[in-house]
């Protein structure tokens, strides 16, 4: 975040002459075969420093790495001061240079531990309290719809980081949830997500969360629009609305406008990121599925892993090693994407989360400081439940042309032990079983001698797997919401430590600006022909055709 090229530091050069004379002789087999401490050497066990018990293993040992490479990777992270930067957002410094702002997520989890001067901050234990008093009320009953009746759905509105946070965690921690309340989550613009959502609720047990951090995003004011529309054709009188819809935002004016009392209103500040605020009020929707000490578990859980990154030395600080492990295949191997690979079918949203988390965050193309880097920065970040994703893209993964360097997370224990645990330890022997058969593969002479002396040459050739391929393992005790505010705190670190040492701002999104600019001039040029003006031929045909075929 200093702004200076990575390429410029001369750790990065070193690590390039590193990669040239070695990464031919790297190879896991022989890494391994060679060092019977190469386990111990490079795993660590995660403690947390205080607060709720958060305990999982980090192996990192099936990596493309020796010490010496390791060592070079924390020098660059030395060079490029990421312990500054790491204290100067800790601190509330304006880190978002381009935005004017403070990074200040760690402070919505901190329950006033570190010291952080910046308006605002003294507020998050108030906004704390209300969103524990109004889920507690909708929770027990209390809180009642316009006719009298309890509440047993939510609908949060949002998008983006006002979506997928509530998404990802509500999925996540289902066995810690109110099992007789319905969430639904709607994004898209798209009206079929409203209108199927719309069809099994009820407007007079239903509560509307609309959550937008600035409340100018279209598709969530135009969502929010329509759900009001369709609750005051059932409430007639405008008054019900105050029982019924709530919102979550830095903008009290907007929201005011919008005809959400004050009192309706949970507020956040803009040092709180979008894909960061799964921790302010945008989790409401959080607290109401798995109540609001479930959530605080969840914050402190983060808190902790917010120390550990705080303290930890670089060589046995986790977000530091797992940031410079991905940069090690991103800028010197290549790789492109980053796989994220749960084995835990509450953690199915995972990878969508991290995929705003990663790559609105590193999707940049300059610096701070305005250059244009001459190396890659963030991966495509992609990923599936396992085993889902062993019958569909682990092919290219094992044998196709790519590096594609992956995570593995698993518990050691599951939430659901049916059957025995029988299903849990078949999907535990395949979270076991896919990084060591990536890592080591399987030869041709063993191919050989398994097909018998007739098979072709081109079946033996076509059931070899090279291996070589690395990959993170993390295994943790069992899924609690302490342990999971730790992992997510884990993986923004980690992006944290990436964007420094990359040099560009990993808190602004002026990427995402254009298409909602131009999607904006076109909607005003949909009714006809003649108003289809200033575009290339492409998107004037595609337009057109829309007009001729359209039927309202
Ligand atoms: O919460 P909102 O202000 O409605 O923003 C929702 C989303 O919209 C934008 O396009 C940003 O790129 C996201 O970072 C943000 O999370």
């Amino acid at each position: 975040m200093s702004g200076r090229l990575a390429s410029e530091y001369p750790s990065w050069k070193k690590l390039q002459q590193i990669y040239e004379s070695e990464h031919s002789k790297l190879v896991l087999k022989e890494l391994f075969a060679q060092d019977a401490s190469r386990f111990s050497k490079f795993s660590k066990e995660y403690v947390a420093p205080d607060g709720p018990p958060v305990t999982f293993l980090f192996d990192y040992s099936k990596n493309l790495i020796t010490e010496p490479i390791l060592n070079t990777l924390l020098s660059l992270v030395k060079e490029a001061e990421v312990e500054s930067y790491r204290d100067k957002m800790f601190a509330g410094e304006h880190i978002n240079t381009s935005e004017d702002r403070a990074v200040l997520h760690v402070a919505l989890r901190n329950f006033d531990e570190f010291k952080i001067s910046e308006s605002g901050v003294s507020e998050v234990s108030g906004v704390l309290a209300h969103m524990k008093e109004f889920s507690d009320a909708v929770r027990s009953g209390a809180h009642k719809g316009y006719t009298g009746k309890q509440i047993n759905t939510i609908v949060n509105i949002g998008i983006g980081g006002s979506d997928l946070g509530p998404v990802m965690i509500t999925e996540a921690l289902k066995a810690y949830s109110k099992r007789d309340l319905t969430a639904h989550f709607v994004s898209n613009i798209d009206g079929t997500h409203m209108a199927e959502t719309l069809r099994v609720c009820n407007p007079e047990t239903t509560l509307f969360i609309v959550a937008s951090k600035t409340f100018t995003t279209q598709e969530t004011i135009t969502n929010a629009e329509t759900a009001r529309e369709w609750f005051l054709a059932a409430a007639k009188d405008k008054v019900h609305v105050a029982k019924h819809f709530v919102a979550l935002s830095t903008n009290t004016k907007a929201v005011t406008e919008f005809g959400i009392a004050k009192e309706n209103m949970f507020a956040f500040w803009d040092w709180v990121g979008g894909r960061y605020s799964l921790w302010s009020a945008i989790g409401l929707s959080i607290c109401l599925v798995i109540g609001y000490d479930n959530f605080e578990q969840l914050l402190k859980g983060a808190h902790g892993m917010d120390k550990h990154f705080k303290t930890a030395p670089l060589e046995s600080n986790l977000p530091v090693l797992l940031a410079v492990i991905g940069i090690w295949y991103n800028d010197f191997y290549g790789s492109q994407t980053h796989c994220l690979l749960p084995y835990d079918q509450y953690l199915h949203k995972f990878a969508d989360y991290f995929q705003q988390g990663d790559m609105e965050s590193n999707g940049k193309t300059v610096t701070k400081g305005g250059h244009r880097v001459n190396y890659q920065t963030g991966p495509i970040l992609w990923g599936a439940a396992g085993t889902n994703g062993q019958h569909s893209f682990y092919q290219l993964i094992h044998q196709g042309t790519k590096l594609i360097p992956c995570d593995f997370l698993a518990p050691a224990t599951t939430l659901n032990p049916i059957a025995n645990s029988k299903h849990h330890r078949i999907l535990l022997s395949n979270f076991f079983a896919q990084p060591e058969a990536l890592a080591f593969g399987k030869t041709e002479e063993q191919v050989k001698q398994e097909l018998g002396p007739n098979a072709s040459d081109a079946l033996i050739k076509s059931k070899v797997f090279e291996g070589n391929k690395p990959s993170n393992s993390i295994m943790f005790p069992k899924l609690t919401p302490a342990t999971l505010g730790a992992l997510i705190a884990l993986y923004e670190h980690k992006i944290f430590v990436q964007g420094v040492v990359w040099g560009i701002n990993s808190f602004d999104q002026m990427g995402v600006e254009l298409g909602k600019v131009l999607a904006k001039n076109i909607l005003a040029q949909l009714n006809k022909p003649e108003d289809v003006k200033g575009h290339d031929s492409s998107t004037t045909g595609l337009i057109y055709y829309y007009q001729k075929h359209r039927q309202e």
